[in-house]
């Protein structure tokens, strides 16, 4: 560790952090249903004594939570506009902090009164104001402060690093990625490649699940690196995936990417915030992310991107710009670069304040209440979710009332799923996804026939989650009667 570098994060506690499972979760409602008297698992009183003894509750309470009648589609008539929407949207768009508003204020105000002075005035310096996230960003990424920079949007951090790190040869020259990996991830690749000279036919390998099978097997992912490995530029996987809501072992991914001189990335656009993650110690050669999801940072807020440390001192081509410039002689403007270095080196543009704001907001809720803590939290209430869908809609359940069933096809195993779940509807979801909305429900649809229902470990409870459970109950008699 060179002079004045900060140690390294702290190393994963073991292989997995998540020791969850569904028998502990049944084992948990089993217990606090003995505690409280309430026998049968599925009652919403259940689910009152759940939220309410929940050691962590109060982190909800740091968030501006929409009512029923703020969202826009609500039916008055059939939800109270003043109770709590059911918002499990949390993996499209994260609540807003409300210690964010006061962050964005006191910058606001800070332009008001000083103008061009704020670039260097204050606790937070304008032109310093992402250095000030990379303490906190990099605690939630696993990652030291070189490693990390706060900067652009996320796709475009995705070709700021394949700009730089994919070098195609005639022998090495494919990118793997997942099938149906988010379009912007996809087509950010395609034009990489063209970019790079080579076509998508010869230099894109997208892959597929096994037949009949919603997620890719570890198993598959590892022995398809083994055996075309020596052929891969770069391998790119999303960390969670979007569609199936999958946790990819990002460990073994990078290992077996490194056995066969591959460089590989994530895109962690849904699992930033979302599952602790490691990105040193799994030794992750680049990777980036949005913060608006489970970072709550607002809408197309600022995103990141990590160079691990190996590369701190590597000087190789990439595109730049003046904050590419080390601070010290950034303001000399003698066009001579002098390149800053590890993940700072990537950074092109000055920082915009009021996105940093919305990152340095979201930090101070992260510095309340340690990743590791939500994420158990996370297990549980997704795990009851799991719970209620599989008694109350499995195909092959007991007590299902429904004609309508529904199936999960993010994986069983909580170190392959963080917060959402995507659930595989019987019936068309254009005809029950509106029936949802009207009832206050805040979840979103992704075609051909998925609802993605991210409980989040910041502000959702479980009566959040045994109140959807009613509506889709309520809607799928609704459908059936008009079926
Ligand atoms: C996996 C993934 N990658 C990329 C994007 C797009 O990112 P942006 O529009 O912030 O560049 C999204 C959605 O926001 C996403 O879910
Ligand atoms: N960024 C979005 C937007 O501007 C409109 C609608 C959705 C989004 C999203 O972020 C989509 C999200 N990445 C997803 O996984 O679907």
């Amino acid at each position: 560790m060179s002079e004045g570098q900060a140690p390294p994060p702290p190393q994963p506690e073991g292989e997995q952090e998540c020791m969850c499972t569904q028998d502990k979760v049944l084992q948990f409602l089993n217990k606090m249903a003995d505690e409280s008297g309430i026998k049968d698992l599925t009652d919403l009183a259940l689910a009152e004594f759940l939220s309410d003894s929940d050691a962590l509750k109060g982190i909800r309470d740091l968030f501006h939570y929409p009512k029923a009648g703020t969202l826009p589609d609500v039916d008055p008539t059939l939800v109270d506009p003043e109770s709590d929407s059911i918002y499990l949207c949390g993996n499209s768009l994260g609540l807003m902090p409300k210690v964010t508003e006061e962050v964005m204020k006191e910058h606001l105000e800070k332009w008001a009164k000083m103008g061009v002075f704020g670039h260097m005035s204050g606790e937070v310096p304008w032109a310093h104001s992402d250095e000030h996230c990379l303490e906190g960003v990099g605690r939630l990424v696993g990652a030291k402060k070189e490693e990390v920079s706060v900067c652009n949007s996320l796709t475009v951090n995705i070709h700021v690093l394949l700009a730089a790190f994919y070098k195609p040869t005639e022998t090495r020259h494919k990118i793997l990625l997942e099938s149906k990996a988010f379009p912007s991830d996809h087509y950010a690749i395609e034009s990489q490649i063209r970019m790079k000279g080579r076509t998508v036919q010869d230099s894109m390998v997208c892959l597929e699940p096994r037949d009949g099978e919603e997620t890719l097997r570890t198993e598959d992912i590892l022995d398809y690196i083994d055996k075309n490995g020596d052929e891969i530029a770069v391998i790119w996987f999303s960390g969670i995936q979007y569609y199936t809501g999958q946790l990819f072992d990002m460990k073994a991914i990078t290992e077996a990417g490194h056995r066969k001189g591959c460089l590989v990335g994530f895109d962690l656009a849904h699992a930033f915030a979302n599952v602790p993650l490691h990105l040193h110690w799994w030794d992750v050669d680049f990777a980036a992310w949005c913060s608006y999801k489970y970072g709550c940072t607002g809408a197309g807020s600022i995103a990141g991107l990590f160079v691990h440390e190996r590369f701190l001192h590597d000087k190789r081509d990439r595109m730049l710009g003046w904050w590419s410039h080390k601070m010290s002689s950034r303001f000399t403007m003698d066009n001579v670069l002098d390149l800053d270095e590890g993940a700072a080196g990537y950074r092109i543009s000055n920082p915009p304040i009021h996105c940093v704001a919305a990152m340095l907001g979201s930090l101070k809720v992260f510095d309340q209440v340690p990743l590791e803590y939500l994420r158990s939290r996370s297990c549980y209430l997704t795990g009851y979710l799991e719970y209620l869908v599989k008694t109350l809609f499995g195909e092959n359940s007991e007590q299902r009332t429904t004609k309508l069933s529904i199936s999960i096809i993010t994986p069983e195993d909580f170190h392959q799923r963080g917060c959402q779940l995507s659930l595989k509807f019987s019936s068309p979801i254009d005809v029950i996804y509106p029936e949802l909305v009207k009832r206050g429900c805040a979840v979103d649809k992704r075609y051909p026939n998925v609802i993605r229902v991210a409980p989040v470990h910041l502000y959702n409870n479980y009566v959040d989650v045994r109140r959807f459970i009613s509506v889709l109950q309520e809607v799928a008699h609704i459908v059936e009667d008009h079926a």
